[in-house]
């Protein structure tokens, strides 16, 4: 099997809903998180130029021997998962599902320095991306629908701060066929930071 039998969207995402959480995947969770606490930490520091020395060598080991080991996507643990700690993935801070319905959904998150904009407010694609994530899995809802993005429209009302807790809420507003009309609200406390409304496709068999 090669990524090529999995051109067709919905065959790669049903091949890759099974997936089972063993102490092997879990020492990969952590792995994950180590990465993440890695990226805060690299943000904040302007290392010695030793320790620059240092870490440009470890890291090019490592890398070495990760791409030693590069696996097609269809067979790759990144991505995956996808339970109340949410994906096996770094491309947001990670997600904690807390209700999933179907038309519903309570998540949260914190997100590290790394995902700063500017003093001390998140990057405004980072909150996008969050609700790309958010939205998409309302669109999935707990049937695991197959969808894309066909547009996506973020409102940054107040800053969104790091480093503290963050609530998610997401709404499925109405659907016409194929299409998922979605809504997401970020809030710290009581203040709302941002908004967004998007509209999810569900993949029609053969679509990329
Ligand atoms: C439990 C399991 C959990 C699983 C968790 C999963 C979580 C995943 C989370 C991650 C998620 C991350 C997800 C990602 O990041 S996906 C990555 C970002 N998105 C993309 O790359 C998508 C690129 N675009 C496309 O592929 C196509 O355009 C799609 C597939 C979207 C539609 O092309 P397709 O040929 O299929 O459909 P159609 O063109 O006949 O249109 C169909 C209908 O839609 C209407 N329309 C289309 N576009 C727009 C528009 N912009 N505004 C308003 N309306 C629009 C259109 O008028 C028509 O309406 P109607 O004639 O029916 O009335």
């Amino acid at each position: 099997m090669t990524s090529v039998d999995f051109v067709d969207a919905i065959a790669l995402a049903k091949h890759r809903q099974n997936f089972e959480e063993t102490e092997h995947t879990r020492a990969y969770r952590e792995m994950l998180a180590a990465v993440r606490g890695f990226q805060n930490a690299v943000v904040q520091a302007n290392p010695s130029p030793e320790q620059l020395e240092q870490m440009t060598t470890s890291l090019q080991q490592m890398q070495a021997m990760l791409e030693a080991q590069a696996l097609p996507e269809v067979e790759r643990w990144y991505g995956r998962g996808g339970g109340r700690d949410g994906k096996l993935q770094l491309v947001t801070p990670q997600l904690i599902f807390e209700e999933v319905e179907d038309d519903r959904i309570h998540a949260h998150t914190t997100a590290g320095e790394f995902y700063i904009g500017m003093n001390g407010a998140m990057h405004g694609g980072i909150v996008a991306t969050i609700f790309d994530a958010l939205l998409g899995r309302m669109a999935a809802g707990t049937q695991g629908r197959v969808c894309r993005t066909a547009y996506l429209t973020t409102e940054y009302k107040a800053i969104t701060p790091l480093n503290q807790r963050l609530d998610l809420v997401a709404k499925v507003e109405s659907v016409e066929r194929r299409k998922r009309f979605v809504t997401g609200q970020l809030w710290h406390g009581d203040t709302l930071c941002a908004t967004a409304d998007a509209l999810f496709i569900e993949m029609l068999p053969g679509q990329q």
